[in-house]
């Protein structure tokens, strides 16, 4: 399932323009990073997909199709949405916010609740959890809690807004690893909306940086961004410009290992 933006825009009732007018095609089973400053309009180009938000120019198609043809309802049960700090209704156990979805969508209480045992084992947790209220969690338990929701109704699509922005660098390292294995084994159409450069490099396959009002900066992979960036502001935000990005080689009795910018060791070369 793939996500195409034709020359969308977006200007809210109150005149604020969050989107100027954004082209970006999302390929099937691709994980692509929305990657910008708070306020560039990330977060309303995200729910333009699953139509929270509804453009004022322009067109979001999935497969072809604009969505502006999709039942609202129904087409945001049909894709998964991971929100900051997990979004988990607090008056409702662990698995029945994993059940929601499912139950909404016709499926038996009982044969959901199994089905969310499973997705919490599979997004590492632990199936005693499962009776627990969310705020008896831990923030990254939460958070892997909010990405089984978002698989429990088995989307194609995977909407992720700043989906490990409310724990600690570790967590967030080990959340960032759990969703690259996930991502492996069930090659959803991923878009993914974050600040956060490392974020955006660990798990966008293609990264797309954006300036005010959506405005692209530049679209690649990584790699081409670090190496190749299309402008001062591109090189300062992926930090190619900065001591600890700016890898030296030193020879240290026999071997090569990269030093950064500021002298410290970032790695043995093989
Ligand atoms: N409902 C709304 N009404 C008016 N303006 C809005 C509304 N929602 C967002 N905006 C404005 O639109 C712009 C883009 O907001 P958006 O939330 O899409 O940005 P963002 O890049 O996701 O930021 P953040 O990372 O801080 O969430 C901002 O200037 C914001 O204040």
């Amino acid at each position: 399932m793939g996500i195409e933006f034709r020359a969308v825009g977006k200007t809210y009732p109150d005149g604020t323009v969050a989107v100027g007018s954004f082209n970006l095609s999302v390929p099937s089973h691709r994980t692509v990073a929305l990657l910008g400053s708070s306020g560039c309009g990330k977060t309303t180009l995200l729910r333009m997909v699953n139509r929270m938000v509804e453009p004022t120019s322009g067109a979001v198609l999935i497969d072809d199709e604009d969505v502006r043809e999709r039942d609202p309802v129904k087409l945001r049960r049909s894709i998964g949405y991971v929100m900051q700090a997990g979004g988990l209704l607090p008056h409702r156990t662990v698995e029945d916010n994993v059940a929601t979805v499912p139950v909404l969508d016709g499926v038996p209480r009982r044969q959901a609740r199994d089905a969310a045992a499973a997705l919490l084992e599979r997004v590492g947790l632990d199936p005693a959890l499962a009776r627990r209220y969310p705020a008896q969690l831990s923030g990254g338990q939460q958070q892997r809690v909010g990405v089984a929701r978002a698989l429990a109704a088995e989307p194609n699509i995977l909407l992720m807004d700043e989906p490990f922005g409310a724990v600690d660098p570790i967590v967030r390292r080990e959340l960032q690893d759990e969703m690259l294995r996930l991502q492996r084994e069930l090659g959803k159409t991923v878009l993914l909306v974050t600040h956060d450069v490392d974020e955006a490099f660990r798990l966008g396959e293609q990264v797309v940086l954006l300036k005010r009002h959506a405005e692209v900066a530049q679209i690649g992979t990584p790699v081409e961004l670090l190496a190749h960036p299309a402008d001062d502001f591109v090189r300062s935000f992926v930090g190619g410009d900065r001591a600890d990005r700016r890898l030296t080689v030193q020879d240290v009795d026999g071997r090569r290992v990269a030093v950064d910018g500021d002298g410290r060791p970032a790695g043995v070369l093989a």
